[in-house]
């Protein structure tokens, strides 16, 4: 199919959302935990996942894929704890019932703390709203603890670098031959933000490109262990730097599933989400390098600036705050690059 634009991170789809796909042009969406799948017994059944899709070919949208079950469907691989086993067994099924829907990509991330900032409403460009973080503030607590994916008690429960990387193991060994099986690929999201401490005393291993070739061969090459190649978290890393590295690693190899399409300013330890083309990286310069090393996913829009009249994003996930002028712009800019760089109209 080639290298793609989709509309991505849809929390509750509705008939305003799939209509903002359309306005934009757009042919493919893609999920995070939708609110839409009630996954009440601790998996997503195949009766939801295929009503979703039928409602997104309905509008003549596609569905890419989803990212993230709900926290409490596998918040104990996560930390580890009794009741895991359950839990995998849940995973396994979701990833069975995906695949029996038609839908064959499933990102997840592998941070029991979750994301972390120390602000949700700092002032960038023109007063827009961006994220930020700053080490210096950690101990103030995370800004996103009351984000749906956020657990309610981290410092409780410290975790070992070593001890984290076990659990990543236990989660890869089990799942990865189900989702072979199944034909679903599983994309790994890198830590934000990428910081080689412990936040929450919860510690990050996937929070350089030596960690995320670790995890690559912790997955034994199997063809359904992949990236989410989320720019945003790895430019907080070095900029260009981190990016063209991860990039020129797993691109030619064929692991970069799929790509969240934002960027900050600033690397750790302080940094600031920002408007695409005003951050660390040259989006033209990412576009045609993913281009180079063959890369033939999709990619999103993610965390987008609250600009005049729009809600908070964090704190609001429906669909009214989705459809945002800072979301429109961060499309409509990649759509201009991707046509500026000859990406043929149907493929955007
Ligand atoms: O922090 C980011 O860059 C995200 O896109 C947040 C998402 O929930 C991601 O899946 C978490 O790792």
């Amino acid at each position: 199919m080639g290298m793609r634009l989709a509309m991505g991170h849809i929390d509750e789809l509705d008939d305003t959302v799939l209509a903002f796909a359309r306005q934009l042009g757009l042919s493919s969406v893609q999920f995070h935990t939708p609110s839409n799948l009630s996954g009440e017994h601790g998996y997503w059944e195949v009766d939801e996942l295929v009503a979703l899709r039928r409602r997104c070919e309905d509008a003549g949208l596609r569905v890419e894929g989803i990212e993230n079950v709900p926290l409490w469907h596998w918040d104990k691989v996560l930390f580890g704890r009794p009741g895991r086993e359950a839990q995998l067994a849940n995973y396994c099924r979701t990833i069975r019932n995906l695949a029996a829907a038609g839908i064959t990509v499933l990102g997840h991330h592998f941070l029991p703390g979750y994301v972390w900032r120390t602000d949700l409403r700092a002032a960038g460009r023109g007063g827009a709203l961006v994220t930020a973080f700053d080490a210096d503030r950690v101990d103030e607590g995370n800004a996103l603890a009351a984000y749906k994916l956020t657990p309610s008690a981290t410092g409780a429960e410290p975790i070992a670098a070593e001890q984290l990387w076990d659990h990543y193991r236990v989660f890869l060994e089990t799942v990865l031959p189900v989702a072979e099986e199944a034909g679903v690929r599983l994309a790994l999201h890198p830590d934000d933000p990428p910081v080689d401490r412990p936040l929450g005393g919860i510690a990050r291993i996937l929070s350089s490109p030596e960690g995320l070739e670790r995890a690559h061969e912790l997955s034994g090459g199997s063809p359904a262990w992949g990236l989410n190649l989320c720019l945003g978290s790895v430019s907080e890393l070095a900029g260009h730097e981190s990016v063209d590295r991860v990039i020129d690693y797993f691109g030619p190899r064929g692991k970069i599933f799929y790509v969240h399409f934002r960027d900050v300013r600033g690397t750790v330890p302080r940094f600031e989400e920002c408007f695409l083309g005003e951050g660390n990286l040259d989006p033209a310069a990412v576009l045609r390098r993913l281009a180079a090393v063959g890369f033939d996913g999709f990619i999103i829009d993610d965390h987008v600036p609250a600009m005049v009249g729009d809600a908070d994003t964090w704190g609001d996930t429906s669909p009214a705050a989705y459809c945002s002028r800072g979301r429109a712009h961060a499309i409509g800019y990649l759509q201009g690059v991707l046509n500026a760089l000859g990406t043929a109209p149907a493929e955007v």
